[in-house]
């Protein structure tokens, strides 16, 4: 049975989101709407998420002293993280002591912290089908690798980044330096250490959105949402629609891969699973163990967003992934370098049938930096696809 409390009373159920974006930020409205007391954590003050919780609190979540003091001073009864670089030994360490509960679990969060550990997962522990990879410490590693096997085009990424920040692609033996230098400059945690992947020519890539909750006999059950289909530009999603049209096969295959990585990394909550698909061919690339960018679509055309079902799953209580209609979204780019720009043509937009929007409110704009999204509803994916764009291009943000 699950009991909520009240926010700010002596019996509030008390939840803490480590990293506070625009996907942590849809999980705290999703919670403060069952009446759950919310902690916004963040490396910096006014996050999205830090504007709509209870609580607003900023550290460094990679500091394993400073993670400690904060959970031990606001004693949630669950720690949800939200991006990837947090000090997630010392969430293992509060688990095994009891002190609190990680979403799904503290080993997830610290397999899917960096690139290596779930892919050696992957690969090798469970046996799934992914890209050739190896890891390096080095430029001249690097050329090793490439040379010894992983072969032209390929794919460098720092271990520790995420939305493609330190990405490239190898074309030729021109390009390596280029990519190792770009990738040291570009993780959120420096690391120096980089995966080369060999390049995968897929057909279309997916985001199977999986959901492990508590079912009627309280055991766990894992459930699917329609797939997701994007398009990436330079690593990071610009594009999402659902459902993503696939053949039974390819899509078997993907539940089966989804399943497996899930069941493996355990807990309850939403995943995000990353796969490549070409044909009947399916390879892993990556899981979020949390909601994922390119599930805002479900925003428009889920009955439960991906948002909502983190939230009822990690409370434990029942969840329904069923499609409400096709949609799609589009991201919308800073474009300039400022702090507290101003959005014009949010009306233009808007007069687009079947669309929404979220702008996050982050306080300081880049040009590459995601400031907000536009949704649309659609009887189709393609004029979905088509309205999502043409919102999110009559959003135009400026310096104000
Ligand atoms: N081995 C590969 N072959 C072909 N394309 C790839 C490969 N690896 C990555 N990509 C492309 O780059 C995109 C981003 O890669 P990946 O998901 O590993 O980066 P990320 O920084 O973790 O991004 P995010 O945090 O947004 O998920 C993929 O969605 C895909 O389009
Ligand atoms: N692909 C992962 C992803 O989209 N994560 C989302 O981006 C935020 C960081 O944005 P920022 O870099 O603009 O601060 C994270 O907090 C999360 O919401
Ligand atoms: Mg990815």
């Amino acid at each position: 049975m699950t009991t909520l409390g009240t926010p700010l009373s002596p019996h509030a159920t008390k939840v803490m989101l480590l990293g506070s974006g625009e996907l942590g930020k849809e999980v705290l409205i999703a919670l403060q709407r069952l009446g759950v007391e919310t902690i916004a954590v963040d490396r910096y003050d006014n996050a999205p998420g830090q504007q709509v919780a209870h609580h607003a609190r900023t550290i460094t979540m990679s500091d394993p002293a400073q993670l400690k003091a904060l959970i031990e001073a606001e004693r949630p009864h669950l720690v949800v993280p939200e991006i990837e670089a947090i000090a997630t030994p010392m969430l293992e360490e509060l688990e095994a002591a009891g002190t609190v509960r990680v979403i799904p679990t503290a080993r997830a969060a610290r397999l899917t912290m960096d690139r290596e550990g779930i892919r050696v997962l992957a690969a090798e522990t469970l046996g799934l089908p992914t890209s050739p990879y190896k890891f390096c410490n080095s430029l001249e590693e690097l050329q090793a690798a490439i040379d010894s096997g992983i072969g032209y085009p390929c794919i460098v990424k720092p271990v520790m980044s995420s939305s493609g920040k330190g990405q490239s692609k190898i074309d030729g033996p021109d390009d390596v330096k280029k990519a190792w230098d770009y990738a040291m400059a570009g993780g959120r945690v420096s690391h120096g250490r980089v995966i080369v992947e060999g390049f995968i020519d897929f057909d279309y890539e997916i985001t199977q959105l999986t959901v492990r909750a508590v079912g009627a006999d309280d055991q766990i059950v894992t459930s699917f949402c329609d797939p997701i289909g994007h398009v990436q530009v330079s690593g990071d999603y610009v594009e999402s629609w659902q459902p993503h049209p696939m053949h039974p096969a390819a899509l078997e295959k993907s539940r089966q891969i989804a399943k497996a990585v899930t069941d493996n990394l355990g807990g309850q909550g939403l995943f995000g699973v990353e796969l490549f698909v070409k044909g009947e061919s399916v390879w892993f690339s990556e899981v979020s163990p949390r909601p994922h960018d390119t599930g805002l679509v479900t925003l428009c055309t889920q009955h439960q967003s991906e948002f909502e079902l983190h939230a009822r799953a990690i409370l434990g209580l029942p969840v329904d992934t069923r499609l409400r209609n096709p949609g799609a979204s589009a991201v919308i780019y800073g474009g300039v370098e400022a702090q507290g720009i101003v959005f014009d043509g949010v009306d233009e937009a808007l007069r687009v049938p079947g669309t929404d929007l979220r702008l996050f409110g982050k306080p300081e704009s880049f040009t590459k930096r995601r400031m907000g999204v536009a949704l649309a509803r659609a009887e189709d994916v393609d004029t979905a696809r088509h309205n999502a764009k043409l919102a999110a291009g009559k959003v135009r943000p400026r310096k104000a």
